[in-house]
């Protein structure tokens, strides 16, 4: 698998990235949803260097232009519902996009450190020679990701498979890049440096899915 660290070059993106993470700033529910989908908007644009393109030419007013259109067939796919404004933000700029979604969540069952990951919900297209975006804003152990893989595969086989995240954990990003082929690609604004005991990415910022949408009651 390729990793693309994003913020390992200086942009914009970093600005996003900041008010997302700061205590005093994220509590904006409408402006945590807004940044991640900007941040979205900013991964699905480095993304789509990597992606197949043939000449094209467009007829204008006064003449032809010659230019390279993307050839893909992509399908996004999300996982609830942390994924939901990721996914807006990949849609704004991959206008033509088929698109999935399913719900993965961590259940826990004895204690808040163990938990499994529960899939339900689940809608998508034939996956058959696609390009397949697979996005979640939080890469922690990588489990979700996984999951949502797995349970993804009975659609078909992709032609090639980018997972977009905003921020991992080391530990979720080695997970995904032995767990997916090694000619897959993750597209993420950071990495961070551990997780701690409830499986939480430190400094990470939290819960993304609290923080867009607000808290949910474990059941
Ligand atoms: O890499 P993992 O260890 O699997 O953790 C990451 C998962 O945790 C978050 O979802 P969460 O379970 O909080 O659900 P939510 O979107 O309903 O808040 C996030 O959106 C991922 O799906
Ligand atoms: O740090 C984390 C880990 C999982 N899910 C989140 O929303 N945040
Ligand atoms: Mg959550």
């Amino acid at each position: 698998m390729q990793i693309h660290n994003i913020s390992q070059q200086n942009s914009i993106l970093n600005t996003f990235l900041s008010e997302i993470r700061n205590i005093n700033i994220q509590n904006d529910r409408m402006r945590f949803r807004r940044n991640i989908e900007r941040i979205g908007e900013i991964l699905g644009y480095e993304l789509s260097k990597s992606l197949n393109y043939q000449s094209n030419s467009v007829e204008t007013p006064l003449g032809n232009s010659d230019i390279n259109l993307m050839e893909n067939d992509i399908v996004l796919c999300s996982v609830l519902r942390a994924g939901v404004p990721l996914h807006n933000g990949l849609l704004n700029y991959f206008d033509n996009a088929e698109n999935a979604f399913i719900s993965a969540y961590r259940h826990h069952k004895d204690n808040p450190e163990s938990f499994e990951i529960i899939v339900e919900y689940l809608a998508c297209p034939n996956l058959e020679g696609k390009t397949l975006v697979l996005a979640d804003p939080m890469l922690a152990t990588g489990q979700s990701m996984v999951a949502t893989f797995e349970a993804l595969k009975p659609f078909g086989t992709p032609k090639e498979i980018h997972l977009v995240s905003v921020i991992g954990a080391q530990h979720g990003v080695d997970f995904v890049q032995n767990s997916f082929e090694s000619n897959s690609h993750l597209w993420i604004a950071a990495i961070d440096e551990t997780l701690n005991d409830k499986g939480y990415i430190i400094p990470g910022l939290g819960d993304a899915g609290d923080l867009a949408f607000g808290e949910k009651l474990q059941h």
